[in-house]
């Protein structure tokens, strides 16, 4: 790894109305090297990475490429300079093909694509970073590490030097995880630089070179990956320790709340995604589903909040059969939903925050007088009170929540759901995105929500977060659960076996 900086941004500071989202903030980049961005969320790491990939212009500041001063107007101006950017949400064509997605905008192509030639290429680059995609696949076909795949590929077919990825793990399984780590490592090894944004912290320790550390727009600090920790890096973004480390309230489970009875239930592509499952989840009970991602997760979540018709089955609440479809029924029977996808699904980009935390209530206790009048005054006091208790960094309640940080939407999305009383919560990864901190803070409302008798669906990702919460733990594989264990790590092996497919007993 050369010493020589291949690029610097010094001093760059940009503001919001109402936020400093960057401070004086100066980082350089070394030729062959991962770099990692840290921070809470907030903490302006996306902003000074939107910065260099010229989708916003620095209020003040300056950088510079191979040590020559570049202005950069514009994505494509900075692709120019060999800068690349992988976003939070990616921006292929669902339509289009592979190659036709790679070579869309780039200047050059004309009207007449030699689609052979270039299909050849990109299956060769593919196979040079051991990223390989079939370049006449229909992206809509792809799951969402291939997709991301053919973004990191587009930036290699450009000829970018320097890659940005910001968050790019938060949707990815472990095995896709290793798939990019190798695939940074080949990068780097070759001469490009990377700058990765990610809140999990042992991904960090194990890919980066360096890290540099981001607290309320300011740098905190800059240090080579062998002189920190995970405690040390807790303490530079946060101030404080944080242990995620606590234990699970004692409660004892009450009366069945949610029945889910031989559901099938078809996804996008019309295939059964879930096939004749049923669960059953007790008053003060936390179910915890474990499986690699696309296994079914997503079509029982949303075939349980109505959102879905299943093929066949039933879904009980509270001895209540629910009609299939019908979200107003769940919402007014209590439950409360944290989907997946925050930012299509979860709520509305461009009304207020406080209009999107109010969106499910019933709006007659905001109404005071007729019922054309809302009260905004109490809705905002009340979002107000939101904002603070789930520390939510925002300027104002009448933010559009589409300018909001990842992990502070996320933080929006729970507190709407969280803050009234469900009776059962469908929670799908709701600590994605989000920051040590805020994850401790989810933790502790869902085990209190839990203690308070509310029965829980978890479907999380990452395992630690399922033996943490559940009191069972199912495993699902291609839409049905293989078994069940106690959330409990020395099941980890046996878990790792279901979640390939084999099945065992029922034991708790
Ligand atoms: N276009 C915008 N308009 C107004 N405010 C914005 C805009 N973009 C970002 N902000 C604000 O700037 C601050 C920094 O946001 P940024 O997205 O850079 O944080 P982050 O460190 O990437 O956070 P996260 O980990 O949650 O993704 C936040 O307070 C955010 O609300």
């Amino acid at each position: 790894m050369a010493d020589l900086p291949i690029l610097e941004m010094r001093n760059i500071t940009k503001a919001f109305p109402g936020v400093i989202a960057n401070e004086n903030i100066s980082l350089d980049l070394k030729k062959g090297e991962v770099h990692a961005l840290l921070g809470e969320n907030g903490a302006g790491k996306t902003t000074l990475m939107n910065i260099l990939f010229g989708i916003y212009k620095a209020d003040e500041g300056e950088i510079f490429m191979e040590g020559k001063q570049i202005s950069i107007s514009s994505p494509h101006n900075a692709l120019k300079y060999g800068i690349g950017m992988v976003q939070q949400h990616f921006t292929v064509v669902p339509s289009f093909t592979v190659a036709e997605n790679i070579v869309l905008g780039l200047k050059g192509m004309g009207f007449f694509i030699k689609t052979k030639t270039v299909e050849s290429s990109i299956e060769k680059l593919g196979k040079s970073y051991d990223l390989p995609v079939n370049p006449r696949a229909r992206v809509w076909t792809l799951s969402v590490g291939e997709k991301q795949r053919i973004e990191i590929l587009k930036l290699l077919y450009t000829g970018a030097k320097v890659i940005i990825l910001d968050e790019p793990t938060a949707v990815l399984t472990p095995q896709e995880t290793e798939i990019l780590f190798k695939a940074m490592r080949k990068l780097v090894n070759e001469g490009s630089s990377v700058i990765f944004i990610s809140h999990k912290l042992d991904e960090v320790l194990e890919i980066s070179d360096r890290v540099t550390v981001l607290r309320g727009g300011k740098v905190v600090g800059t240090e080579v990956r062998d002189s920190v920790d995970r405690r040390s890096l807790v303490r530079m973004m946060v101030g404080r320790d944080v242990l995620l480390d606590f234990d699970k309230p004692k409660t004892e489970p009450g009366k069945t709340v949610l029945q889910v009875e031989n559901l099938t239930v078809k996804n996008d592509k019309n295939l059964e995604a879930v096939k004749n499952l049923s669960l059953s989840i007790k008053s003060g009970e936390i179910l915890g589903i474990a499986g690699v991602a696309g296994n079914g997760q997503r079509e029982l979540a949303e075939a349980i909040y109505g959102l879905r018709k299943p093929v066949q089955g039933k879904v009980v609440l509270n001895d209540k059969i629910l009609r299939h479809t019908d979200v107003a029924q769940r919402i007014k029977g209590g439950v409360a939903f944290i989907p997946q996808d925050r930012r299509a699904v979860a709520t509305c980009p461009s009304l207020s925050i406080t209009e999107n935390v109010f969106m499910k209530n019933s709006y007659s206790m905001y109404l005071p007088q007729s019922p054309f009048n809302l009260n905004t005054r109490a809705m905002q006091r009340a979002a107000k009170e939101l904002i603070s208790d789930y520390s939510i960094s925002t300027p104002s309640t009448k933010t559009q929540a589409r300018f909001l940080s990842g992990g502070n939407l996320q933080k929006l999305v729970l507190a709407r759901e969280l803050s009234t009383k469900p009776c059962l919560i469908i929670a799908e990864h709701p600590t994605r995105g989000l920051d040590i901190g805020a994850m401790e803070f989810v933790y502790k409302t869902l085990l209190a929500h839990k203690e308070r008798g509310a029965a829980i669906l978890l479907l999380a990702g990452e395992l630690y977060e399922i033996f943490r919460l559940s009191d069972r733990v199912a495993v699902i594989y291609e839409g049905e659960i293989m078994g069940y264990t106690p959330p409990d790590p020395s099941f980890t092996e046996e878990i790792g076996f279901m979640m390939a497919g084999s099945k065992r007993g029922e034991i708790s």
